[in-house]
């Protein structure tokens, strides 16, 4: 069976990344969004991407960013992938794939089966698809919420690119995400943590052990092949 990865996200300290790795991440995400508690300037994120080990694929989360904001981050932080989080069209998606030479993870809400449209269309111009619950009308944040979505609407389900369960998954209930949905790959934010935006070295531990026992698979060994799935 083939191995499980898991995302750390919203990782702010180099103590955090040490621990996401020792737990067996395979990406450390960093949250650029001023109103996020896991928003990171480019000196601190510059620092946390510094302390990844090779193997640990280091992902810079936008929410709608313009060329000079991607520019600033890509300069500064030694990062090997961008997560778009916003409202980016597929021709945006393309655009930044394109300009930066850097794989691409497009995320998608989902509520019900409407949103599965959009699936599809950015399989064709992202590397990789992050499929996370969508966000409430009024939420403050368009990610790192701590919803799910109903899995059903998703398990078992095969994209053109490879694909990151997310919402609301933690320790407890990733085995049972991962035995419903069959995904290979799983995202976590406010589950690992003790506060907003404060990871936990010992939950992350957890998450990861539960997500590969689940999977079972083992963890994966070197640097993750972002691009797999480039056509
Ligand atoms: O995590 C944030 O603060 C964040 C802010 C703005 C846009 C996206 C954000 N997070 C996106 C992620 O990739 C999260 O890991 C994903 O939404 C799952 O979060 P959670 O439900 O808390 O595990």
């Amino acid at each position: 069976m083939p191995e499980i990865r898991v995302k750390i996200c919203g990782l702010r300290t180099p103590a955090d990344v040490a621990a996401a790795a020792a737990a067996g991440a395979a990406y450390a995400g960093f949250v650029f969004f001023p109103k996020s508690p896991r928003h990171l300037t480019l000196e601190a994120a510059r620092d946390a991407a510094l302390a990844a080990p090779p193997g640990l694929a280091k992902v810079a989360l936008t929410v709608d960013a313009d060329d000079a904001a991607l520019d600033a981050i890509v300069e500064a932080v030694p990062i090997d992938m961008l997560q778009l989080h916003g409202h980016e069209t597929p021709d945006r998606v393309a655009e930044v794939r394109a300009r930066y030479g850097l794989p691409v993870m497009k995320a998608i809400g989902v509520a019900d089966e409407g949103d599965l449209a959009a699936i599809f269309d950015y399989s064709t111009v992202a590397d990789q698809l992050l499929i996370d619950a969508k966000p409430p009308r009024n939420a403050a944040l368009p990610g790192g919420n701590g919803l799910s979505f109903d899995w059903r609407l998703v398990a078992q389900r095969r994209w053109l690119r490879p694909w990151m369960l997310a919402g609301g998954l933690t320790p407890e209930n990733v085995a049972e995400a991962i035995r419903l949905t069959n995904a290979r790959q799983v995202d976590v934010s406010s589950g690992v943590e003790s506060a907003p935006g404060v990871k936990d070295a010992s939950r992350m531990a957890a998450f990861v052990r539960a997500a590969v026992s689940a999977g079972g698979g083992g963890l994966p060994g070197g640097i993750p092949d972002l691009r797999a799935a480039r056509r």
